[in-house]
């Protein structure tokens, strides 16, 4: 390409490409207003230095459930001493580095890598509720990672029963889940059942023309006036209806799209640019499912889609080779990726020897492989 086809470095559509990334808070956070009441009502005595309700918040990926926390937190922060901490589950996945998480919020430095028991750390941030008579709100986040790895339970138990074995610590639990497929109250223990009744608060999927408002307000302050009109905004929201409604999704996609005008060294976007970014932004999702796997269950994807299709105890053998680990192993982990719906796992019969499990990718195995790179 010459020169003269060519942005200069200074010219660009984008106004404000910080807009697309994943850390910016809208301004606006359109259509959730019944859900930031219900979450208002419920988080509400703590702002007056009571506990408050427990509340369970469920929907599909991408619907503004982190979103609403981190603004309602933000509030509560604004008007009282609360202490707030919202936990990615996907990072800390268990009751320890929820606990871990939770002391470096509150104390503003991180608890001891070694040697302190969870009966210590779990102590130390009660202590300090109860002599200061400070409220705690816990939002875990993701908190369905915790039930793939049988952490949920204890947790909650601990979270949940700290009055009881500290009399006077106050502390409120958001859970925020994105799989749909899970029951959270019936997976719990009988004994965490017993005291947890939460307000439950639903996100829905945003229809279509939910998401060319809430992009729409993306696009005037991400982009230069001018140079990504509405028609790109109403393929774009099609898309990530299209798609499964996930916003991520259409953020992810007008920012491609914009890089790909720039690499026409056009000024604006058009409709073809938003074509060919759709390639790579329908897989944000699975990009972010994968980032979240640990080293043996990255290998288990790759090694199912080498063998799509096949039978378990064929893909076993393949996975034993790769990494040395039994089947009780692989067969958890094979219902981690089930449940995160990285594989379909359906059960077949065959003749003669009852019922075996077929494996498949839930995603194409190419875009998959890539990924894992
Ligand atoms: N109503 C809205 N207005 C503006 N932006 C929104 C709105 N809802 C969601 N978003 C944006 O969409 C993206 C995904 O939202 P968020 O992370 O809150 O979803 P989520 O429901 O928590 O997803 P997951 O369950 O996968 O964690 C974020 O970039 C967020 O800023």
């Amino acid at each position: 390409m010459a020169d003269d086809e060519m942005l200069s470095w200074d010219e660009s559509v984008f106004r404000d490409e910080h807009v697309f990334e994943i850390d910016y808070v809208p301004e606006t956070f359109y259509h959730r207003d019944e859900q930031m009441q219900n979450l208002k009502y419920a988080l509400r005595p703590a702002a007056r230095g009571s506990r408050p309700l427990n509340v369970m918040m469920r929907g599909p990926p991408g619907t503004g459930k982190t979103t609403a926390v981190g603004k309602l937190f933000d509030e509560l922060q604004a008007v009282s001493d609360v202490n707030v901490a919202q936990v990615n589950c996907q990072v800390d996945s268990t009751r320890y580095a929820v606990f871990s998480r939770l002391f470096e919020e509150m104390f503003e430095y991180e608890p001891p890598t070694s040697g302190i028991s969870f009966k210590k750390l779990f102590g130390q941030i009660t202590d300090r509720l109860v002599e200061d008579d400070e409220v705690l709100v816990v939002a875990l986040d993701d908190v369905n990672y915790l039930f793939y790895d049988d952490e949920a339970s204890d947790t909650l138990y601990s979270l949940l029963r700290a009055h009881e074995a500290h009399s006077g610590a106050k502390i409120g639990v958001v859970l925020v889940s994105s799989d749909l497929d899970l029951d959270i109250i019936e997976e719990l223990d009988t004994r965490v059942q017993s005291v947890f009744r939460p307000e439950e608060v639903y996100f829905p999927r945003y229809d279509e023309p939910e998401i060319a408002d809430i992009l729409g307000e993306r696009v005037e302050y991400g982009f230069v006036h001018g140079s990504c009109g509405p028609e790109i905004v109403d393929r774009v929201a099609e898309l990530t209806a299209d798609t499964g409604g996930d916003l991520r999704v259409g953020i992810d996609l007008l920012r491609r799209a914009g890089l790909q005008a720039e690499m026409r060294a056009s000024r604006s976007v058009e409709l073809e640019d938003v074509d060919s970014a759709y390639d790579k932004s329908k897989y944000v999702h699975l990009s972010r499912h994968l980032q979240g796997l640990s080293d043996s269950e990255r290998a288990l994807v790759a090694v199912v889609a080498e063998h799509d299709g096949e039978r378990a105890g064929e893909v076993y053998e393949a996975f034993e080779e790769e990494t040395g680990l039994g089947y009780t192993r692989y067969s958890e982990l094979i219902n981690k990726l089930d449940q995160l719906g990285l594989i379909d796992a359906t059960y077949t019969s065959v003749e003669g020897r009852g019922r075996s499990r077929t494996l498949s990718l839930a995603y194409d195995a190419n875009a998959v492989l890539e990924r894992l790179d």
